[in-house]
């Protein structure tokens, strides 16, 4: 499996906000990560990359414990954070290098891996800038930069497209489809309709607990729209009918 959460749990103060969740992502799946505001979605995929630590359960990317065997697991992954920030006084190509040079890429292979993103995310207009100055959507195409930089198989991306304008999201859908043929995707996202286009799979999270994991064509009506099974799946109290 290239994504496994087993019976993640985790609480800030007295609040559970990830309660058991366990799923896994065969090579090649592309999943939607789906669920209420404050469900849990985010912290699982800070779980899930290393970012914050489980209080109970384990997670692997790759196969790869991603406690026991950190620096493995993360060379398998690509993670765009929520809203992805910082770095402000950076410029897109010196974010690239750093991110280049910590994943271990100096010289030439730092040099094609950084002109291969750029190339794949039309990064080249903007090179110059620093992240501070760029509009948000040249900031999350610069993160998804980071994120591609070591071409890794599994990419772990917290709602990609928000905030972008219907052309930003337009050409990031697209080199997501483009992406999906060959790395293993989890994302979140807020838009039904990119869930519709992109994924395979979907996975519901409501009040922290996985309330669907299934095939996409098993949960969409006849017209191919996930929104009823969404509202169906999600309403309040719904995480406690699951056994
Ligand atoms: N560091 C933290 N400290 C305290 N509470 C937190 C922290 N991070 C998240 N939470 C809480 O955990 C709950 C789940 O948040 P999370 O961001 O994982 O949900 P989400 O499903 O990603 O929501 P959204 O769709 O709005 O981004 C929320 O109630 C949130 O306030």
């Amino acid at each position: 499996m290239q994504i496994e959460a087993r019976g993640l749990c985790k609480s800030f103060a007295a609040h559970d906000v990830v309660k058991d969740v366990s799923f896994s992502a065969e090579p090649g799946a592309v999943i939607g990560f789906l669920g209420p505001n404050g469900a849990g979605k985010s912290t699982t995929m800070r779980l899930l990359t290393g970012c914050l630590a489980a209080d109970r359960g384990t997670a692997s990317i790759g196969g790869y414990d991603i406690d026991r065997n950190p620096l493995e697991a993360r060379a398998c992954l690509g993670y765009l954070p929520e809203a992805a920030n910082g770095f402000t006084s950076l410029t897109i190509l010196e974010f690239l290098i750093f991110a280049a040079e910590a994943r271990g890429f100096h010289g030439k292979p730092c040099r094609d891996a950084i002109s291969r993103v750029v190339d794949m995310i039309g990064l080249g207009p903007a090179l110059g800038q620093t992240l501070g100055q760029l509009s948000k959507g040249w900031r999350q195409r610069a993160w998804l930069g980071q994120a591609l930089i070591h071409d890794p198989p599994v990419l772990i991306l917290d709602e990609p497209t928000d905030g972008l304008d219907p052309l930003q999201k337009t050409h990031l859908r697209k080199l997501l489809a483009e992406l999906s043929s060959r790395k293993t995707i989890l994302m979140s996202t807020h838009i039904l309709e990119e869930a519709e286009e992109l994924c395979d799979h979907l996975i519901l999270l409501a009040e922290g607990r996985v309330v669907a994991d299934t095939r996409k064509a098993d949960v969409v009506d006849a017209s191919g729209r996930l929104a009823p099974a969404f509202l169906r799946l999600t309403q309040p109290g719904a995480a406690h009918a699951v056994p």
